[in-house]
């Protein structure tokens, strides 16, 4: 008896669920099933907990269920009694506690996660929430959105349990603005002719609950005037009455199909903190956009309790069309495509759909996809649920995702600290890696793998130029795969305590791998616009662990050498015993025909230098006098110095292959040989119309160099033809002007953070240029590549952009685009009321400063408090008053009230000595 109970129980506990415990778990309806008493039942559960086969909650009822069996379908539990079901929740790990009620929205992982963010940013706000606006073209989802949060208030308790909720549609009173004004503010008696009585509006309606204004642009002048009153003071007026205000506390939310840029709209975001936009369709990934046709077919199938048995061609065709109307419309295409079948088959047992059940529409939009990749044939019915349905469809997905998880988990338990479980951490990255390559099934060509591999080994071509280096040949295929099979997801996950975690060990990856982390960062950042990539921090985990593992070597920049000589396998056998000698393969040769001009050599070599990477310069070896000079046949611009050296002969091939491995200048390789063989050779080096360039460097590694060089290309006009080279302090400092680049380029001069002294070449460091001590000197260098207008706007966008990384990091909830525009306008009101100019250094400390003011003071932090304000008030009043003047436009635009201690510091930012942080440690 005693067995065949544990066996039972054993065999249940996998269809358990903690969130509705089953009555079957209870002694009682165990004692009915057996047909026993229930105090034996009892008796043996008892025994079986006490021998740690069965779990027992001590609640009311008290529950059984057999521990193993739990333990392998659900998670392992620490113990064998529980006071609740609460207390076996708490050991749920990390990834498989429940999802709140916004994982409702198909996207909320991906294309709407930063949407999510927002809102629940709205909502969590202190003191009743922040209003937010959502704006979106029709169909993208703003009412769903709204209904949920209405939800998500009640759920979270963040609104009362009978809390109202009211939506307004404006657009259904164009004809009758009034009647809309006088519906959302409500009115008094007489306010206008029919008025007979006090009536309610809206906002009193919503009051203590949430409020949704549609199509907010709608409203009249009265109207929005009322708004903002409402927005600045949380007060409305009735119409007509304007004594009495009533105060209102309600959660409010705005939508609008319309531009921003509006009249009405522009005055109206100032005062509504929070965006949020939502994608159209088409900006959802192809993932998604199936998910949506699998969850309004499942809707259907729900709706006519007939299975549905939907053609691949069908779905592929839904998934690419594009619709005006967005999801709604999709979701209405769906509905006629089923009504379609239906009609026909009313008879039949199972509904088949094919194409020929879509709307026209469709067939004509979505021709083109029709050869692309096609989706398998499925059934809807009892057993299909959503969540199977996209697990099924990307196994890769599924299983980049466990990787992630496995990672976390394991830096988890290994108390956050990386040096505990590198290894592990490895052995997990090698695990995906070999799965994603070669467990996948590799017939499949995909288009978009293609184009992936193609762009990344352009993309890794280019790092190695510029950092001189190589990287393992796999890492392209690896970084192709990867990003191919984790799909268009992205994956941000909402519990703060996951972030916290890839935060953590985001932190650690860089600091334990900062060179690989660098260059998994610029790769992503250069593949990031050409492929529609939203890059995660775990993306950089994950590639900056597999780098590290294949790791990169560096290239030792020795030039490309050929050997061009007449006859049919003259060039080809001296390269081969030299290459032999060398013991490496140095020469390439070209055999050639005995009638061959000099020019169709040239054009031979000029071909092979298209196609090779010729950057540390081009030795080429000939065998007649008269081909010393093709060199006349190639175009100015070449951009690669070249030696040509005459009467190749297997002994010359040797020695200069010996010099070209010894890592120095063509003029000291020359020099060396010549010291051995008399010689006869010309060296070309690129002429005219070099390309001008800047350098960035930095002592403390590529990484930053890189970075720097990417904040003055983001402050370049961009229509300046300037290239900017991040480039090892090291390798400068040791090669001097023999590093080819001074060669290639016309180099105006180099920026960073130490100076690797290249006679010729001026240096300027990073602090002096942001400082703005030394900023003429940049202006000097580029004179001749931008005008004085443009240097300006140059080295203001240095600043600003310099300054935008830290606002990024200080403010939170605000726009960072617009705070820094406020910003801007506050120091130009300033320099003019004041009639003062202020500096890049404390223009950047302003942009951080008063950007955190804002944010402080939108939320309602604290704000501390300035000592000796009165003294300083009296000698330095005029000027604290221009200050309190130039901020203005801040605290209008803002509806906030800049404090006199705020505006002291403000002051001593101005007028005192900064702290001396320098730029190259804010690098
Ligand atoms: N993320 C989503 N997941 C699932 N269904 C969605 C999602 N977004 C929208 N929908 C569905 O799409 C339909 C259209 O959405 P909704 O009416 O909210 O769009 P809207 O932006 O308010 O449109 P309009 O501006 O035309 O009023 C809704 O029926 C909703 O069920």
């Amino acid at each position: 008896m005693k067995k065949r109970l544990l066996s039972y129980i054993e065999n249940q506990t996998a269809f358990l669920n903690l969130d509705a415990l089953d009555e079957l778990f209870t002694a009682k309806k165990l004692a009915e099933i057996f047909g026993v008493k229930r105090n034996t039942i009892s008796h043996y559960l008892n025994q079986l907990n006490d021998e740690e086969k069965l779990v027992k909650i001590n609640s009311r009822p008290v529950y059984y269920f057999h521990k193993a069996a739990f333990d392998q379908q659900f998670f392992h539990l620490k113990y064998t009694n529980y006071q609740s079901i609460k207390e076996i929740k708490e050991e749920q790990p990390l990834f498989e506690q429940e999802k709140d009620l916004f994982s409702l929205l198909i996207g909320y992982n991906q294309s709407l996660s930063r949407c999510i963010e927002q809102v629940k940013a709205a909502l969590f706000y202190p003191e009743g929430g922040l209003p937010a606006l959502i704006t979106g073209d029709s169909g993208t989802g703003k009412s769903f959105l709204v209904k949920l949060i209405y939800q998500y208030c009640l759920e979270n308790e963040l609104i009362g349990e009978n809390a109202p909720f009211v939506t307004i549609n404006c657009a259904q009173y164009a004809n009758n603005p009034e009647l809309l004004t006088s519906n959302l503010f409500g009115y008094v008696k007489g306010a206008f002719t029919g008025a007979q009585e006090d009536r309610k509006g809206a906002f009193e309606a919503a009051n203590n609950g949430v409020l949704f204004l549609d199509e907010v642009h709608r409203l009249n002048a009265e109207g929005q005037e009322k708004l903002f009153t409402f927005l600045d003071q949380g007060v409305i007026h009735r119409m007509g009455e304007t004594n009495q205000s009533i105060p209102i506390n309600t959660r409010i939310f705005f939508a609008t199909t319309e531009n921003l840029e509006s009249s009405f709209l522009t005055t109206f975001i100032r005062r509504v903190p929070i965006q949020i936009e939502l994608p159209s369709l088409m900006e959802r990934n192809r993932t998604e956009r199936l998910e949506l046709v699998y969850s309004f077919l499942l809707a259907e199938y729900n709706k006519i309790r007939r299975p549905l048995k939907v053609t691949g061609q069908v779905l592929t065709l839904l998934t690419n069309a594009s619709f005006k109307g967005n999801i709604g419309e999709l979701k209405s295409s769906v509905k006629v495509t089923v009504a379609n079948a239906f009609s026909e088959q009313k008879k039949n047992d199972t509904v088949k759909i094919t194409i020929y059940h879509l709307p026209e529409a469709i067939l004509n939009a979505s021709n083109a996809s029709i050869q692309s990749f096609v989706q398998k044939d499925v059934l809807f019915d009892e057993h299909t649920t959503l969540e199977q349905l996209t697990k099924n469809n990307q196994p890769q997905q599924q299983r980049v995702l466990t990787s992630f998880e496995r990672i976390l988990t394991e830096f988890q338990q290994n108390n956050e600290h990386l040096e505990n479980c590198e290894e592990q951490l490895k052995t997990e990255v090698d695990r995906l890696f070999d799965f994603l390559l070669f467990e996948t099934d590799r017939q499949q060509k995909h288009e978009t793998l293609i184009y992936l591999t193609q762009y990344i080994r352009d993309t890794f071509k280019q790092m190695e130029a510029s950092y001189q280096i190589r990287f393992d040949g796999n890492s392209v295929y690896a970084m192709s795969y990867y990003l191919f099979q984790r799909g268009n997801s992205r994956w941000f996950p909402e519990d703060p305590q996951i972030n916290h975690l890839i935060y953590q060990l985001e932190q650690q990856i860089e600091q334990a791998y900062p060179a690989s982390f660098h260059y998994v960062k610029r790769i992503l950042e250069l593949c990031q616009p050409k492929l529609d990539l939203e890059i995660s921090s775990m993306d950089k985990i994950i590639l900056a662990i597999y780098l590290k593992r294949a790791d990169w070597t560096k290239e030792i920049g020795i030039p490309k050498a050929i050997i061009v000589a007449h006859g049919y396998a003259t060039a080809s056998s001296i390269a081969n015993v030299a290459n032999r000698f060398l013991n490496k393969d140095i020469f390439e040769s070209f055999d050639m025909s005995l009638d061959v001009t000099p020019q169709q050599i040239a054009e031979e070599i000029l071909d092979y230098t298209e196609h090779n990477d010729v950057s540390n310069g081009l030795v080429i070896l000939v065998d007649m006098g008269s081909l010393k000079e093709i060199y006349q046949y190639f175009p100015k611009q070449i951009t690669t110095p070249i030696v040509i050296m005459n009467n190749v002969t297997t002994p010359l091939a040797i020695s200069m292959g010996e010099q070209l491995q010894k890592d120095l200048s063509l003029q000291q390789m020359v020099d060396q040989s010549a010291q051995q063989t008399p010689l006869d050779w010309e060296i070309v080096y690129p002429e005219t119309n070099k390309i001008k360039a800047l350098i960035t460097t930095c002592l403390t590694g590529i990484g930053t160099a890189t970075q720097i060089s990417h904040l003055l290309e983001k402050s370049l006009p961009s229509s300046c033809p300037l290239k900017i080279f991040p480039y090892e302090y090291q390798l400068l400092k040791d090669k001097k002007q023999n590093e080819t680049i001074f060669s290639m380029y016309d180099c105006l001069g180099i920026i960073g953070t130490a100076n690797p002294h290249i006679e010729g070449v001026p240096y300027l460091s990073l602090e002096e240029l942001i400082s703005g001590k030394e900023s003429h000197q940049l202006s000097e260098w580029l004179l001749d590549v931008m005008e004085a207008e443009e240097n300006k706007r140059f080295n203001e966008n240095l600043i600003r952009n310099f300054s935008l990384e830290k606002v990024i990091d200080s403010v939170t909830i605000l726009d960072t685009e617009k705070v820094m525009r406020e910003v801007d306008l506050f120091m130009r009101d300033l320099e003019q009321i004041a009639d003062i100019t202020i500096n890049n250094a404390k223009r950047v400390a302003l942009y951080v400063h008063v950007s955190c003011l804002i944010e402080r003071l939108i939320r309602n932090m604290p704000i501390d408090t300035y000592e000796g304000y009165e003294q300083l008030y009296q000698c330095q009043s005029k000027t604290l008053e221009q200050i309190k003047m130039a901020f203005s436009v801040i605290e209008k635009d803002y509806s906030v009230k800049i404090p006199d201690s705020e505006i002291a510091y403000i002051f001593d930012v101005l007028f005192e000595n900064l702290d001396e942080t320098t730029a190259d440690e804010e690098f």
